[in-house]
C-alpha cells in the first residue's frame, strides 16, 4: 500500500491514484507575492461540542482523533464556506526533526508539523459522498512551530500517545474541544485543493491559518515516538508523514488579511 518511503512514496502514488497528478493537488507553497487579498472573505467560526470527541488512534500513517459526525454537533462555518461543515476527525503531519514536517510551506518556511481538522458538507448524504464533490470537504490547517512556551492544551493529545504507540491501537478520547488548540489570530489563506494522501481526491476547501501554534521540542519528540508498525512488528518510527508541495497551476490563493 502507499506510504512515504522511496518505493511507495508520494512520487509513486499516481500509479494507483492517477488524480495525484491532477491540477488541484495539495499541499502547495503559499507565497505572499502570489496571494490575493479578498476583502469579501468572512471570518470563520468553529462551534465544537467537547462531548463529540470519541477516540484517538494510530493508523500507522498519523495520530487521529475521531468525532461523532452523525449530526451537526461540531461544525465549522463562515470563511469561504457556503454553509456549516461537520467536524469528523483531526490528525497531524510531522518531520523527523524540528526543521521540517509541515505540508504547506509559507514563503519558503517549513514548520515542524501541521494539524488538520477535517470537516464535511452535510448537504451530501455521507462522508464518502462528500469526498467525491468539489465542495465536499473543508480542512482547517494549523502550523506547529517549536518554541519555549508550548500551548498547554496540546498536552491532552500528547498524554494519550503512550496508549496508541503502535499501528492499530485506539484509546477512548472523551471530552475534548479542539478549538482550544487554535492560535489567537483567525487570519487565513484559502484555496481549492485535495487530500494530501491517497486517494488525493480534489474535494477540499483549504483554510490555512497564518499564525502557528507553539509546541515544545519534547512534544514533537512524543509524536515521533509513535510507531508505523503494529506491536508484534519491528518498531519503525512514524515520522516524515508529509507530502511535498504540488504545482499550484492556475489556482488563486486568497488571503483574509492584508
Ligand atoms: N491530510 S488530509 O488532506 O487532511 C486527508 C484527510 C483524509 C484523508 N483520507 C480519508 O478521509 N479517507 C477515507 C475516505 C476516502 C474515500 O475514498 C486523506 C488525507
Ligand atoms: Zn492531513
Amino acid at each position: 500500500p502507499w506510504g512515504y518511503d522511496g518505493d511507495n512514496g508520494p512520487d509513486q502514488w499516481h500509479k494507483n491514484y492517477p488524480i495525484a497528478k491532477g491540477r488541484h493537488q495539495s499541499p502547495i507553497e503559499i507565497n505572499n507575492k502570489e496571494v490575493h487579498y479578498d476583502r469579501s472573505l468572512l471570518p470563520w467560526f468553529a462551534s465544537y461540542d467537547p462531548c463529540a470527541a470519541k477516540t484517538i488512534l494510530n493508523n500507522g500513517k498519523t495520530c487521529r482523533v475521531v468525532f461523532d459526525d452523525s449530526f451537526d454537533r461540531s461544525v465549522l462555518r463562515g470563511g469561504p464556506l457556503p454553509g456549516v461543515y461537520r467536524l469528523r476527525q483531526l490528525h497531524f503531519h510531522w518531520g523527523s526533526s524540528d526543521d521540517h514536517g509541515s505540508e504547506h510551506v509559507v514563503n519558503g518556511v517549513r514548520y515542524a508539523g501541521e494539524l488538520h481538522l477535517l470537516h464535511w458538507n452535510p448537504k451530501y448524504s455521507n462522508y464518502l459522498d462528500a469526498v467525491r464533490r468539489t465542495d465536499g470537504i473543508a480542512v482547517l490547517a494549523i502550523f506547529l512551530q517549536v518554541g519555549k512556551t508550548p500551548k498547554p492544551e496540546m498536552k491532552r493529545i500528547l498524554e494519550e500517545i503512550n496508549a496508541i504507540k503502535t499501528k492499530g491501537k485506539e484509546a477512548p478520547f472523551p471530552n475534548f474541544d479542539p478549538s482550544v488548540l487554535f492560535p489567537k489570530s483567525h487570519d487565513y489563506w484559502t484555496y481549492h485543493g485535495s487530500f494530501t494522501t491517497p486517494p488525493c481526491e480534489e474535494c477540499i476547501t483549504w483554510i490555512v491559518l497564518r499564525e502557528p501554534i507553539i509546541v515544545s521540542s519534547d512534544q514533537m519528540a512524543k509524536l515521533r515516538s509513535l510507531s508505523k508498525n503494529a506491536e508484534n512488528e519491528p518498531d519503525l518510527p512514524l515520522v516524515d508523514n508529509w507530502r511535498p508541495t504540488q504545482p499550484r497551476y492556475f489556482r488563486m490563493v486568497s488571503a483574509s488579511f492584508l
